[in-house]
């Protein structure tokens, strides 16, 4: 079990009172779908992965902020583009009070020293040929920080004593194929501390580890950084760990936070349905008391075509009219629904359609349905009709219905259309530390 240092019993300062160490502004990092200059101006406005999109958080001193999200949310980006391994295509990164967003390979030098990473795969990060003495000591020649190699000595033994490689002779002469896979994280995290950082960004340090060794590393990463004064960003799918490991939460969903506030407060009381989805996915330690989880239907959407409005919407349970229902959501509803029919069935259905490629582009809030060979738009008007019905008799209620405002027969084709859509805004819930982008909320921007 962790045991996470008791701030009020150690007289430790709130961390609302802490000077903000990093602090992001409207963040955005796109990737162009070419590797060109003018595919990545190009993709600014069309077909470019938002991987970060418009992210607003502060970090303070002290402080363990989790990014928390299922893969391809942008933790992994958000979290380099933090140390500058990342060009930020829009917004800004202060690190103290400076900004450092456009800041180029020569400036971010001296900066590295104090941001360092840490890498999921331990066994990747260690040079297999480089002795350990080597490589937990590299930092101190790049950042030349030793002047003798006594010092050098006597900093990779400290380092490796911290992260409990002891006695620390015994591991000097040793090379990574020697070592268990936590003594390797062990020694990637003697790596990065040696020169003397201020803020790690823990990428899934843990998720290569045995399950024996893994609250062992996250213990010892929570004792580096109270003898340190250490600040983490600590990158995981994992809420479980989180849970133990984190201040601080932000959920990240498709490039966008979802949800912020104080772990605790989310995990006691998570606001948006996508925290809340999250949490009830957390595997029960003991099955006996396995409940029926409402398991996330379908999956991340492609990050280069984000749904419309809240990029939740389509696997919402609880979503609203204007949560940003377009027509591929549509095309969506009609495919799930074919995939659970008999084949026979769902071939008939589906022959009431023509094409339905043109439901697939997004951004497009109404659907105009071309009917299949021998059918007219009134057949396909009164079999939505009939789903739409049938839906509303159902628990729990499809939310897709919700978004429908008219569904009329024009020029022979069946048009559905979709009420209008709005972003939800990050908004701080009154009573309360946490901040949530979604429409169920007043202050949304809905
Ligand atoms: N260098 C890149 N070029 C193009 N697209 C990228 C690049 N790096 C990440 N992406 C895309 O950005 C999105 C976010 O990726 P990212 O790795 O940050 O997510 P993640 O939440 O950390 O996922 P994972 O847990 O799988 O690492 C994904 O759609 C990914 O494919």
């Amino acid at each position: 079990m962790l045991t996470k240092p008791d701030t009020e019993a150690s007289g430790v300062v709130a961390l609302d009172d802490r000077e903000t160490l990093v602090e992001m502004q409207d963040l955005e990092v796109h990737f162009g779908m070419r590797g060109n200059v003018f595919g990545r101006l190009a993709g600014k406005a069309a077909g470019a992965v938002k991987a970060v999109d418009g992210v607003n958080l502060k970090l303070r001193k002290g402080e363990v902020l989790g990014l928390v999200g299922e893969s391809g949310s942008g933790k992994t980006t958000l979290g380099r583009t933090l140390l500058g391994m990342n060009r930020a295509t829009g917004g800004t990164i202060r690190y103290r009070g400076e900004d450092i967003t456009e800041f180029g390979e020569r400036k971010m030098r001296p900066l590295r020293r104090k941001l360092q990473m840490v890498f999921q795969d331990p066994h990747a990060s260690l040079n297999p040929a480089m002795d350990i003495r080597t490589a937990v000591g590299h930092p101190l020649r790049i950042h030349n920080l030793v002047s003798s190699d006594a010092e050098y000595d006597a900093k990779v033994t400290d380092a490796l004593e911290r992260v409990g490689l002891t006695p620390p002779e015994r591991y000097l002469t040793k090379f990574p194929g020697d070592l268990s896979g936590g003594q390797k994280q062990r020694a990637v995290l003697a790596r990065a501390i040696i020169a003397e950082p201020e803020l790690l960004v823990a990428d899934e340090p843990i998720s290569m580890l045995d399950m024996s060794v893994r609250a062992k590393i996250l213990q010892l990463m929570l004792d580096l950084k109270r003898d340190l004064d250490l600040t983490y960003v600590y990158v995981t799918h994992d809420l479980a760990s989180a849970k133990f490991f984190c201040d601080t939460i932000a959920i990240m969903y498709l490039g966008r936070i979802v949800e912020y506030g104080p772990t605790a407060e989310v995990f006691a009381d998570p606001k948006h349905p996508y925290t809340k989805a999250l949490l009830a996915a957390i595997p029960e330690p003991d099955p006996t008391l396995a409940v029926e989880r409402e398991l996330l239907r379908g999956e991340i959407p492609d990050a280069a075509k984000p749904p419309l409005g809240c990029s939740f919407h389509p696997r919402c349970p609880v979503a609203l009219a204007g949560c940003g229902w377009e027509a591929r959501d549509l095309r969506g509803l009609l495919e799930r629904r074919w995939l659970e029919l008999p084949p026979a069935e769902a071939g008939k259905e589906r022959a009431l359609f023509g094409d339905l490629d043109a439901l697939s582009e997004s951004g497009v809030t109404s659907a105009a349905v071309t009917p299949g060979r021998g059918h007219s738009a009134e057949d396909v008007l009164e079999y939505l009709r009939r789903l739409r019905e049938e839906a509303s008799a159902a628990e729990p209620r499809e939310p897709f219905w919700r978004g429908v405002i008219t569904m009329h027969a024009e020029g022979g084709r069946a048009v559905v259309e979709f009420s209008p859509a709005q972003d939800p805004r990050l908004n701080l819930l009154p009573e309360t530390d946490v901040q949530v982008a979604c429409h169920l909320y007043p202050g949304s921007g809905g």
